[in-house]
C-alpha cells in the first residue's frame, strides 16, 4: 500500500507561556489528525481565527518546529526525526513553503532572477547557468511569469502580486509534492488575490501538487478548496468537504463564519452548489472581488 502524502496522527503543540521559569503553557494546537493522500493531489485550506494555531500547525508540517504529542509523516516518514544533511534536503525538495509576505521571503537586496538561480542550483541540482536559467523559466512560467519578466528587478521593483508569484514559482523549482501556504493572499492587494489562489487549483491540476492553503478567510478557501478544516482555539470543528462543510456547518463557529461570509458575498442560496450560487460571487467557480 502506498503511504499517504501527509499524515497528522493526534498532533499537539503546547508552548511555555509566560518566559522560562513560568509554569503556564499555551496549547496552540491539539489533537488534531488529517490525511492527504498520495494518489489525489488536493487544496486543503485550515481555515480560523487569528490565534487558531494554524501557523504553528504549519511550521511543523514543515519541519520548523517538533510536535509536543503525535506525528507527522509525510510519505511515511515521521517529520520530527528526519536526522542529516541528505534527508533535510530532500524533505525541503517535497515540502515547500509560501509565506505571508512575499518581501520577506525575498532578500531584499538581492535581484529575484538571482535568487531564483541560487534556489535552483541548491534544491534542484541545476548545474551551470543556462541549465539554472531554465529551471527558473519553467517555473515562472508555471505562475504566469518569465524570466525576462524579473531579470534584474529586486524585489521591491516588483508589484506585490508579481512578487508573491515569483515566490510560489521558487517553491516550484525543486519539485515539491506539497506546497503549504501560510496566508499567502493577506498582504496582497485585494483585486489581485483571486488571480493567485486560483493558481493554486491550477497547479494542482497541471503538476499534481497538493497545497495546505492557511487563511482565515472562508470565501477564498470555499473557492478554491477541495476539503478544509476549521479549527478554533486549537483544535479541529469542522472537517471534510468544503461544499458540505459550508452548506450545512454544524459547529456553531463555523455557523458563524459562514454567516460571515454570506455577508460580505450576498451568497443567496444556502446550498452554494445551486444554480443560482453557481452565478455568485461566492460559489466555487466565480471570482470574488
Ligand atoms: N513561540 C510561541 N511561544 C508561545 N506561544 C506561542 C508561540 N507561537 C504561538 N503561540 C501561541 O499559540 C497560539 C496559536 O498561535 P498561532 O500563531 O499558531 O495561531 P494562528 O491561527 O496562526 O494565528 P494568526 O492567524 O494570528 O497567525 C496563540 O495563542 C499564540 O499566542
Amino acid at each position: 500500500m502506498t503511504a499517504a502524502l501527509l499524515e497528522l496522527r493526534e498532533v499537539g503543540k503546547t508552548y511555555a507561556g509566560g518566559g522560562l521559569l513560568s509554569r503556564r503553557r499555551v496549547a496552540a494546537v491539539r489533537g488534531v489528525s488529517f490525511t492527504l493522500a498520495a494518489e489525489r493531489p488536493e487544496v486543503f485550506a485550515i481555515i480560523g481565527e487569528s490565534g487558531s494555531g494554524k501557523s504553528s500547525l504549519a511550521r511543523m508540517v514543515l519541519g520548523m518546529s517538533t510536535p509536543s504529542e503525535g506525528q507527522i509523516l509525510f510519505q511515511g516518514s515521521d517529520v520530527a526525526t528526519l536526522r542529516g544533511r541528505g534527508a533535510r534536503l530532500r524533505f525541503m525538495r517535497r515540502v515547500q513553503p509560501i509565506f505571508q509576505n512575499p518581501f520577506e521571503a525575498f532578500n531584499p537586496l538581492t535581484r529575484v532572477d538571482r535568487y531564483l538561480y541560487s534556489t535552483a542550483r541548491n534544491l534542484a541540482g541545476a548545474r551551470g547557468q543556462a541549465a539554472a536559467e531554465q529551471a527558473a523559466e519553467t517555473a515562472l512560467q508555471q505562475v504566469g511569469l518569465s524570466v525576462a519578466e524579473v531579470r534584474g528587478r529586486f524585489p521591491h521593483e516588483l508589484s506585490g502580486g508579481q512578487l508573491q508569484r515569483a515566490a510560489i514559482a521558487r517553491a516550484l523549482i525543486p519539485g515539491p509534492a506539497l506546497l503549504v501556504a501560510d496566508e499567502p493572499v493577506s498582504m496582497i492587494d485585494a483585486s489581485l488575490r483571486m488571480t493567485i489562489v486560483n493558481l493554486f487549483r491550477d497547479l494542482r491540476d497541471r503538476l499534481g501538487v497538493s497545497i495546505i492553503y492557511i487563511t482565515h478567510d472562508l470565501a477564498t478557501a470555499y473557492t478554491i478548496s477541495d476539503r478544509i478544516v476549521i479549527m478554533r482555539q486549537g483544535e479541529v470543528v469542522e472537517a471534510g468537504d468544503a461544499r458540505a462543510v459550508l452548506s450545512h456547518p454544524s459547529h456553531p463557529y463555523s455557523v458563524q463564519l459562514k454567516d460571515a461570509v454570506l455577508t460580505i458575498e450576498g451568497t443567496p442560496e444556502d446550498d452554494p452548489g445551486s444554480e443560482a450560487a453557481a452565478r455568485t460571487p461566492g460559489s466555487r467557480e466565480g471570482s470574488l472581488p
